[in-house]
């Protein structure tokens, strides 16, 4: 196994405050890491400087052994990052079957796409991936009747078609049924095989569900690391984070 990311003393500031603080991370391919932490953490920040959305006032970040700094939020999806926001942004219209097709042809025209032109290997591929997400049997009526569950399921779907090495999902089962919460795990699991993914949740049971690794943020720094188990019954996180649901 090799590093996947590194990332050593970012911090980043916003008017001097600072939303990450000398924050340091770790993590090799083929992990699925959960990342959680209480409101204003900086889990966001942390992905948007991933992401290069923002960018670190000072540390560095390496991403195969790469230097994010170098590159622009277009070309760090280029070099195999992508990001799932909390909002679905699919296109409604269109089937999920044609969503797939369009996310895995950009290089292509939209055009061929829909006009039925894509590779037989590509139609496959979509085929065999609407099956992963659990869409094969709406396959073919527009995204805007599915559910918030399956749309959120499609968008993850998309996300695969681009063929990332590192997928990026920021609170994935908020305002999901208990059993769309489940079957989101058993995506992620499932995906987890052969991409390294990165989890951001509130949703303890999920966490739990999924969490191989876990990560604690705390005011922009990592409080601690571990599995579920591990961070849950450290005194500092029960304190941080953890503390506020077991008074509750
Ligand atoms: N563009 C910005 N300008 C000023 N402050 C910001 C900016 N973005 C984030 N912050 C602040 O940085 C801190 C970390 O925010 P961030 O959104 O990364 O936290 P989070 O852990 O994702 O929180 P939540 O769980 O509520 O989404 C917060 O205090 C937030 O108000």
């Amino acid at each position: 196994m090799s590093t996947l990311l590194d990332i050593q003393a970012l911090t980043v500031s916003f008017d001097g405050f600072k939303a990450l603080n000398d924050l340091n991370f770790r993590m090799e391919e083929g992990e699925l890491r959960v990342i959680i932490g209480p409101n204003g953490a900086g889990k966001t920040t942390f992905l948007d400087v991933i992401t290069g959305k923002v960018n670190p006032t000072t540390g560095t970040a390496y991403f195969k052994g790469k230097d994010l700094k170098k590159y622009k939020e277009h070309e760090i999806a280029r070099l195999g990052i992508g990001r799932k926001f909390q909002t679905p942004r699919i296109y409604l219209n269109l089937t999920p079957r044609e969503n797939l097709e369009l996310s895995g042809n950009r290089a292509k025209s939209v055009f061929s796409t829909l006009l039925g032109q894509a590779a037989t290997a590509e139609k496959r591929q979509v085929s065999s991936l609407l099956e992963t997400i659990g869409l094969d049997y709406k396959a073919d009526v527009p995204a805007a009747l599915l559910s918030h569950g399956e749309k959120q399921w499609l968008e993850i779907g998309m996300l695969v078609a681009q063929s990332p090495d590192l997928l990026l999902v920021d609170e994935p089962v908020a305002g999901l049924t208990d059993e769309e919460t489940e079957k989101t795990g058993e995506l992620l699991v499932a995906l987890a095989e052969s991409h390294s993914v990165i989890v951001i949740e509130h949703d303890m049971e999920f966490v739990r569900q999924i969490a191989r690794q876990v990560t604690v943020l705390h005011q922009g720094s990592v409080l601690c690391e571990g599995t579920m188990d591990q961070v849950q019954s450290d005194p500092r996180v029960i304190e941080v984070y953890l503390g506020q649901e077991v008074e509750a």
